[in-house]
């Protein structure tokens, strides 16, 4: 590959960027790695596709063991804000949440190993579908990943909050319970002179909002932190027609799965308030539900002290987020963790305008290079 940065992941990174695809549709992508990866020397490697995602193996020279590291692959729905030259070829689609980085780096860390072979086998899965429907766990469950099933594995995500050249993880809960949320209601629609004769479903949503807003705030215990967010409403075609219809779209994110149910009793209660009180019909999906992420405590402390001694990295024992990650169903199986990489920006994940410092890139492939050589090798 001809590279126009000097430095071949930063470019390959801006190649992942220019094509954001949205969850179990990243063609693109895949195609992309398959052809990185079929330009590789192949005697060490094997290459296993599931769905549009991707599974490889870096044969070790005497393998007792196999290290996992996951890299997710889809983008999100949002219209590019930046001010790069090579801003999503996608229009309302952009890697706003790092998948970009997250690949160029599982590539960099992966043909390291081609070149300099450790004794265990690695197994670099790059995972579609992130932020939604959730790839992970039908991934997890394949007859593709069984046959090649890691005993420990590791995953990174950026953080704008953090400054280049810092990493952030802890034992334990790193990242929270999640589940989407969306609400249909349904009434009867009229005209906006005659509101008696009608039951306006925009007025129920903004109650039904509202009331939503108190379930944190007095349902929940506030030792044990949740989030309710709605993030879209809509209703209504028209300034002079009443609403027939309404749907509120949200995210629900726990540290605990008592706190997970006890919020989703409370909205069904406050939908079938609605429902009485607005007299019309109301329905609730709850979506893709994600684990906690669940940073193994041995094998996280074992890395912490690690980085601390032979890492290039500053490191933050940060607290837990609120975020959501698939990852979790990953860790809920085999042991392991995720840590946040720091590419200090202003605008944070989710953001049109993003940017994150590319100097993270080569930062963490020797980071993640040199952990596993000494996780399977002890040489540091
Ligand atoms: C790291 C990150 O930003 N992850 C997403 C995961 C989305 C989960 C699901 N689609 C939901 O909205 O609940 C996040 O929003 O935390």
């Amino acid at each position: 590959m001809s590279s126009t940065t000097g430095h071949p992941f930063i470019d390959i990174r801006r190649q992942l960027h220019q094509i954001p695809e949205p969850g179990f549709s990243e063609f693109k992508t895949q195609r992309f790695l398959l052809d990185y990866l079929a330009a590789l020397p192949q005697e060490r490697m094997e290459i296993k596709t599931w769905r549009t995602g991707i599974l490889v193996r870096i044969k070790g020279k005497n393998p007792a063991k196999r290290l996992g590291y996951r890299a997710d692959m889809d983008g999100l729905p949002i219209e590019e804000d930046t001010t790069y030259p090579f801003r999503s070829t996608h229009p309302g689609y952009m890697h706003a949440c790092g998948h970009d980085f997250h690949m160029a780096i599982a590539l960099g860390v992966l043909t390291h190993f081609i070149h300099h072979p450790i004794n265990d086998d690695l197994i670099f899965i790059f995972q579609p579908a992130e932020e939604g429907p959730g790839g992970a766990q039908p991934m997890l469950e394949s007859k593709e990943f069984a046959e090649w099933r890691p005993d420990t594995i590791f995953a990174l995500h950026i953080a704008p909050e953090y400054p280049v050249g810092t990493i952030a993880t802890r034992p334990g809960i790193l990242f929270a319970n999640t589940s989407e949320l969306f609400i249909d209601l349904v009434g009867r629609g009229g005209h906006a002179a005659f509101p008696h004769q009608a039951n306006d479903m925009v007025v129920a949503a903004a109650h039904l909002l509202t009331q939503i807003q108190s379930i944190v705030s007095r349902n929940i215990d506030p030792l044990d932190s949740a989030v309710v967010t709605v993030g879209k409403i809509e209703g209504g075609t028209k300034q002079n027609i009443i609403a027939e219809k309404a749907r509120l779209e949200g995210t629900i994110r726990t540290l605990s799965m008592e706190s997970m149910a006890k919020i989703k009793a409370r909205i069904e209660s406050l939908v079938r308030g609605v429902e009485a009180g607005f007299e019309c019909k109301a329905t609730i999906d709850y979506g893709a539900n994600y684990r906690q992420v669940y940073n193994e405590e041995t094998i996280t402390r074992e890395f912490m002290g690690w980085v601390r001694e032979n890492g290039n990295v500053e490191l933050i024992e940060c607290r837990e987020a609120m975020t959501g990650e698939d990852f979790g169903y990953f860790l809920s199986e085999i042991p392991g963790f995720m840590f946040w990489l720091g590419v200090e920006t202003p605008y944070g994940l989710h953001h049109a305008k993003i940017e994150p410092n590319e100097k993270a890139i080569d930062i963490a492939i020797e980071l993640l290079t040199k952990y596993l050589t000494w996780k399977s090798d002890g040489v540091r």
